[in-house]
């Protein structure tokens, strides 16, 4: 009766670092105010000659993009909250009957980069949530308009007929197959039950692998009529994965399939939207509003789910969970989404290329639920459909009445209406002249439409919540090689670059709409391409003085030494700490700052300069996906931590030039106090951050060093970088010959 007594399904916490973060917050920002007299005293007092100045600016413009980053940074430490969810207490405040429907979609875009296995195992996992079957659906998008693909889930779905009562009844807690059955449940007292099931799932398996080889759908395959229907759709000649029809097929009903025990199957339906090579499709978002326009005409489920196909589901309770702040209406009127973060079982133990991210998923997203919440991750996320249609207050309606968020579905999925509106809303000349992509649906214009479409969502008025439970609820596949890690990071950064430089920018248009913390938050990731500027200048300048027996940095008497120390300690330790705090180890940190430092040498570098080719029209980039098929061997390297260099990209240049200009620093450095003609204390900072190179670059040396290994770096890398190494050096060198003269 009073609301008091009633069960509690979440509690939020603010975190005790809080009062800790903001004190240093002041002690640090004055530190950044001495150094920045500082810089202004020397470039004052010390420049004399061309070169000085030249580095002493270099030095200023480093610290002031760094002290710009920092002070966004901060936004996301000034209040992080941490939350916990009581998904037992659920059905004791909401009957079943009016849990919300829940629409999933899944995004594939390739066969061969995305094996059809890997999304029947996402969709398998999904469709056997705890959570009432006949208010379940999936949507999955084929962006690669691949039969094998369709096959696959064909097959999926006559599996689950099989899966979904197992897992029930024996209460299954991996309902993803794959993990289930590596999870060695069961090994010599395996019971029948367990063994049917898993013969049955590799049977699927050989049959489905084997069609994605042959990459089409052979006859002997192909049992019912409708199933030939289907597969006919690609029988043309005019049928390729970039110019094609809408195809959508309803391969489960709830309303008509049974699995084997009598009980009702979640509604499975197949959506390769229409494509022609002559209009922009939009990437992902624009799969993801098809799959928004498709499913409120058949379905228009409240709550959206959307998942990467590499993302399966590791909690059959997480609707429950998210029930838990979706039906709370005093928590945040304006609760938009709730997101997961991304993890990942399969990087190695001290996780080389840092794909965990922690930085993004996790210490910066409880830091934004301080605020309005986090950003949207792209996958993972449960919406409430209504923030597609512009905020809360201001209300977009989609063009057609039926594609309302409150309208009401009442003809079958397969009702002739309802399957031709949903072809309608397909089709690739559908969003033209309507608000798709601009004020409804996921956003166009930047390669991370997620983060763009959380923003814009955010700057409407949205709120959202962290939900990060003990146990994942999702698990997904990061990249495990370099290359793979910085194509994947160079994307982003293009993407990026696209938010930061629009209108949109979160400095001045999201400061504006949310307020500074939360534009300051969005800007940090926006602008975070900015830091190539002082990874650069660190990574070369101070060496290339010490190569010259130049001093640039107090010496170690000085006092301004120890702001210096302070500043670098100071920053630092703060990140080792947030990363300590949220589970993170000593060594997973080191080797994150160090990919940090790495993509500020590759990926910012790259992507910064297709971006802007990009503007100038010279180039266009698209979506590079990532490849999630996983080669044995490799696996095994990386599974031994080392860096896989192998190809030839010209991102590794970068990287490879300044391992060889920090060596040279640090031994012709050391070599020089040797002789007497370097002063050890003027040079002790150069030497001090020239180690520190060293010491990040040792994965290129290994790489260098092990050349006959497919792992290591490519002749042709190693020489162009050292024919770079040495022209930088020289040009440095004459440089300041020339102008002190
Ligand atoms: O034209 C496209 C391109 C991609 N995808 C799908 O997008 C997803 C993400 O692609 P992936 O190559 O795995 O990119 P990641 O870098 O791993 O993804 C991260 O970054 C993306 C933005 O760049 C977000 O969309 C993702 O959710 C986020 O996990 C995959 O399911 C793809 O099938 C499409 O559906 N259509
Ligand atoms: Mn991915």
């Amino acid at each position: 009766m009073e609301a008091s007594h009633a069960p509690t399904l979440h509690t939020a916490n603010v975190s005790r670092r809080t009062t800790m973060n903001r004190v240093f917050a002041v002690v640090y920002a004055m530190a950044i105010m001495a150094l920045l007299y500082r810089h202004a005293l020397t470039l004052h007092l010390h420049s004399t000659t061309v070169s000085s100045f030249f580095i002493y600016l270099c030095l200023l413009i480093s610290d002031l993009v760094l002290a710009f980053m920092w002070t966004m940074l901060q936004s996301i430490r000034m209040r992080p909250v941490y939350r916990k969810e009581f998904p037992e207490n659920i059905k004791k405040l909401v009957r079943e009957s009016e849990f919300p429907a829940l629409d999933v979609f899944i995004c594939t875009a390739d066969p061969y980069k995305e094996p059809p296995m890997r999304v029947v195992n996402t969709a398998l996992s999904v469709m056997a949530y705890d959570y009432p079957t006949e208010k379940v659906s999936l949507y999955v998008s084929d962006d690669g308009g691949s039969a094998p693909t369709l096959f696959a889930l064909m097959e999926a779905a006559k599996f689950a007929s099989h899966w979904l009562p197992f897992c029930r009844k024996n209460n299954v807690a991996e309902r993803c197959p794959d993990a289930y059955f590596a999870a060695n449940h069961f090994s010599s007292s395996s019971d029948s039950e367990t063994h049917k099931i898993k013969i049955l799932y590799e049977s699927m398996k050989v049959k489905v692998e084997n069609v994605v080889e042959r990459g089409k759908v052979g006859e002997e395959y192909i049992v019912h009529e409708r199933d030939l229907q289907a597969f006919s759709k690609w029988n043309t000649p005019e049928f390729t994965r970039h110019e094609h029809p809408t195809v959508i097929q309803v391969i489960l009903d709830s309303s008509r399939d049974k699995d084997i025990t009598g009980h009702v199957m979640p509604n499975l339906i197949y959506v390769s939207r229409e494509k022609s090579r002559t209009s922009s499709h939009h990437f992902k978002a624009g799969a993801l509003n098809v799959l928004l326009r498709v499913s409120a005409a058949m379905t228009n489920a409240p709550v959206v789910l959307t998942l990467d196909c590499d993302m399966y589901s590791n909690d059959p309770q997480t609707p429950l969970r998210v029930l838990c702040y979706l039906s709370d209406k005093n928590l945040r009127p304006e609760l938009g989404y709730v997101q997961f973060p991304q993890r990942f079982p399969g990087i190695n133990k001290n996780d080389i290329y840092a794909c965990e991210v922690k930085n993004i998923f996790q210490i910066t997203a409880v830091g934004m639920d301080g605020l309005a919440g986090p950003s949207y991750y792209g996958t993972g996320c449960l919406f409430s459909r209504r923030v597609f249609c512009c905020g809360p207050s201001a209300f977009v309606p989609p063009e057609i009445p039926r594609l309302h968020p409150e309208s009401v579905v009442e003809k079958p999925i397969q009702s002739p209406e309802v399957l031709k509106l949903a072809h309608n809303v397909a089709g690739y000349n559908y969003e033209k002249q309507t608000h798709w992509g601009f004020k409804i649906g996921m956003r166009y214009g930047s390669l991370v439409e997620d983060y763009f479409t959380g923003y814009r969502l955010q700057c409407e008025g949205w709120n959202s919540i962290f939900c990060n439970p003990e146990r994942a609820a999702f698990y997904g596949d990061a990249p495990i090689s370099l290359v793979d890690v910085l194509n994947q990071h160079k994307r982003w950064a293009i993407g990026l670059h696209e938010v930061a430089l629009s209108k949109y920018c979160p400095v001045t248009y999201g400061t504006q709409a949310m307020g500074p913390p939360m534009g300051f938050a969005y800007g940090y990731y926006a602008f975070s391409s900015t830091l190539l500027i002082p990874i650069t200048v660190y990574a070369f300048l101070p060496q290339l003085a010490l190569f010259n027996g130049i001093t640039i940095f107090p010496k170690v008497s000085d006092p301004w030494f120890l702001l210096y120390a302070f500043l670098f300690v100071g920053a630092y330790g703060q990140d080792l700490l947030d990363f300590l705090v949220h589970g993170g180890t000593v060594q997973r940190w080191w080797n994150d700052q160090r990919m940090w430092l790495i993509r500020g040498l590759s990926c910012f570098w790259f992507g910064s300069t297709e971006y802007f080719l990009k503007s100038l029209g010279i180039y266009t980039h698209g979506f590079n996906v990532t490849s999630k098929v996983l080669d044995d061997e490799q696996r095994k390297r990386y599974e031994q931590e080392v860096f896989e260099f192998g190809v030839q990209s010209p991102m590794f240049v970068p990287l490879t030039v300044a391992a060889f200009a920090n060596f040279g620093a640090f031994f012709g450095g050391i070599l020089g106090v040797f002789r007497g003609s370097n002063d050890l204390e003027e040079l002790l900072v150069q030497i001090f951050i020239a180690g520190f190179g060293m010491l990040n670059s040792w994965p290129v040396y290994h790489g260098l060093l092990m050349r006959g290994d497919k792992g290591g770096v490519p002749i042709k890398i190693t020489l162009i970088s050292m024919v770079l190494a040495f022209f930088v050096t020289l040009a440095f060198s004459f440089f300041c010959e020339f102008s002190l003269s």
